[in-house]
């Protein structure tokens, strides 16, 4: 702790002025005699504002304030995954236990178990007396059953390796190795470090985000997809499903390491996050998702401005496990409550208000959050990734309210969520055409190489067929269905093929809660062949209302949540029906053939 001390003088809600000089913009303080936990924000002259993260209730000038010295940082080490923190990383487990459901002010409390012991393995080919840097492989501790997690050199850290521990059990404030640095200073590392959370951590490199990062859900990893490393945002009206997506890509994205931030959501939705995720399984080990989980939740009873402050402690435990060679997605729910913490912090501060209320630096704070979304080229060599997904909640479900607007600027992927589509219980309700992804072009070396060389042409075909249909489905409100010709009706029974049998898809269905690249894939070519069957015997003369009835239209719809994602070889069977089936009705109509149509 520094020695800087100093009384309040004025109190504004969540900001707190304090003669305080000497005082460093961005160092924590603790504030009153509870010592409550802030920031400093605004320097003027003397006078520190401080934005306190927890309630100012009772407080009052005259009490004292101090500064500690370092900025707002997070403990980085084993011992994270599996953890619930709040907002400023304490763990609620142990609050709870200090305090009992109503949490007390100005806790003090470490946010890794200074307890538990670890099993270190030092890394063996590492010589004394060699040269270390950040990232340079010291040892390693295995975290959970699930993770391994090496121990480096910190970022901030360079010189000469003067010793290193044995195999054995440490805690984490154990020293393990002691470096000389540059500056002749010895400086001894533990198994954890601390790292400033508006400080991104520095990597080698920032490479082109490559692979996609697959989550099993049809709509999102074949119509828009994101990428490992990718930006994403889910714009959500209240009621649309957005905790259930975001449970089923924390479930099954091909992600080693799963950080959701519950920001300034609603009570009730944080409890149901934070009841039903310890609950789930890792489909990939068998095991607790929560292995390889962490969540961040905001405590109700902590005011909005801590919000801000739950956001950075995310992404920066994000990026540390991105610099120990993991691809990591962090889901932010919901950016909009981080936005109004930004918003009220700027009204008391008498800034500006442009638009809503929000202030100037809206777009420019959002975009600095989305920018530590990267795959990159770590200080140890490896190549590892954070992805972000930021939920948006826009108050009457508009989108072009400022958060939303500012949000599809910047992200490449929008996964819109639609009330209507809610309604109608088609989940999950991501509307196809409100929706993007500016990743569809790199995506598609990675499908064309790994699953089908047509994937963009279907992706492609699927959606103009969606939209033809919607266009057609208008006419029908206006002049009735009697307007459409024999082929306008198959596009929209082709289209209704396309919506039930491949982009519905029920999360507790067990079988189609997940779908494989390849399962996605040849359900498309399914529903997408039967649509080019159909069309070539319209062309024929065949009525619509033959082809309507068929049978295999409803065994088709069917099919996603009969046969699992190792099952494909019955799907190729059906294909062959589907053949056979069509082709009957050629022979029946005397347009006898044995050639099939294909796509
Ligand atoms: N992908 C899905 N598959 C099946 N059912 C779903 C899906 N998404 C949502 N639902 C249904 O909708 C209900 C509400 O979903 P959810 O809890 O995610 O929405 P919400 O919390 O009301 O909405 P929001 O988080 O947008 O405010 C669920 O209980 C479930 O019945």
């Amino acid at each position: 702790m520094s020695d800087i001390k100093g009384e309040i003088i004025a109190i504004n809600g969540p900001l707190v002025t304090v003669q305080l000089p000497g005082v460093h913009n961005g160092e924590q303080v603790r504030v009153g005699q509870l010592g409550l936990m802030g920031e400093v924000i605004r320097l003027a002259g003397e006078q520190a504002t401080i934005q306190v993260y927890e309630s100012t209730e009772s407080l009052c000038p005259g009490e004292m304030a101090s500064a500690l010295g370092h900025p707002l940082s997070v403990e980085l080490g084993p011992g994270l995954m599996g953890q619930i923190f709040d907002g400023v990383q304490r763990p609620l487990n142990t609050i709870v236990a200090r305090s009992g459901d109503y949490i007390a002010r100005g806790l003090i409390l470490d946010s890794l178990s200074r307890e538990q012991k670890w099993n270190f393995s030092p890394n063996n080919r590492l010589p004394l007396q060699t040269r270390v840097s950040g990232g340079t492989l010291l040892g390693k501790v295995q975290e959970t059953p699930s993770i391994s997690h090496p121990i480096l050199v910190p970022p901030d850290c360079e010189g000469e390796l003067l010793e290193l521990a044995h195999a054995g059990e440490y805690t984490i404030e154990q020293i393990i190795a002691q470096v000389k640095q540059v500056n002749g200073e010895i400086k001894p590392l533990r198994l954890f470090h601390r790292w400033p959370v508006r400080t991104p951590r520095p990597y080698f490199n920032r490479d082109h985000a490559v692979v996609p990062l697959l989550t099993g859900q049809r709509i999102l990893d074949t119509f828009f997809p994101l990428l490992k490393g990718g930006k994403g945002a889910v714009p959500g009206p209240f009621g649309a499903g957005k905790t259930m997506l975001q449970q089923q890509i924390a479930r099954w994205a091909n992600a080693d390491i799963v950080i959701y931030v519950g920001c300034g959501e609603r009570g009730n939705e944080l409890v149901d996050i934070l009841e039903t995720f310890p609950t789930l399984t890792d489909p990939h080990t068998g095991r607790s998702l929560m292995e390889r989980t962490l969540l961040v939740a905001n405590t109700s009873n902590m005011p909005v401005v801590a919000r801000e402050a739950s956001i950075y402690v995310g992404v920066t435990i994000a990026e540390y496990y991105r610099d120990l060679g993991y691809d990591v997605v962090m889901v932010a729910d919901s950016t909009s409550r981080w936005a109004e913490a930004l918003r009220e912090v700027a009204g008391r501060l008498g800034q500006m208000p442009v638009e809503e209320g929000h202030p100037a630096y809206l777009a420019s704070r959002l975009a600095a959050f989305y920018e530590r979304a990267g795959r990159v080229t770590t200080l140890s060599g490896q190549k590892a990734s954070v992805t972000l997904i930021g939920a948006v909640s826009p108050p009457g479900g508009d989108f072009s309210e400022p958060v939303t607007s500012h949000t599809k600027e910047i992200v490449q992927t929008f996964w819109a969520l639609s009330k209507e589509l809610a309604d109608a219980r088609h989940y999950p309700s991501i509307d196809w055409n409100d929706s993007f992804s500016a990743y569809v072009n790199i995506a598609q070396q990675w499908w064309a190489k790994q699953i089908d060389p047509h994937w963009l042409e279907y992706r492609n075909e699927a959606l103009k067929l969606l939209a033809h249909a919607d266009e057609l489905a208008r006419i029908v409100n206006l002049v009735g269905p009697e307007a459409l010709s024999a082929t306008q009706q198959w596009v929209l029974i082709s289209a209704a093929l396309i919506r039930e049998g491949v982009l519905q898809q029920s999360a507790v269905d067990e079988i189609d809660s997940f779908c494989s690249p390849e399962k996605q894939m040849l359900l498309l070519s399914l529903m997408l062949n039967i649509y080019h069957q159909g069309m070539a015997l319209l062309e024929s003369g065949i009525p619509v209302q033959q082809l309507a009835d068929l049978p295999l239209l409803a065994q088709a719809r069917r099919l996603k949540s009969q046969f699992r994602s190792t099952e494909l070889d019955k799907l190729h069977q059906f294909e062959q029906t589907v053949r056979t089936q069509f082709n009957k009705i050629r022979v029946e109509y005397g347009y006898e053939t044995t050639e099939t149509v294909a796509v």
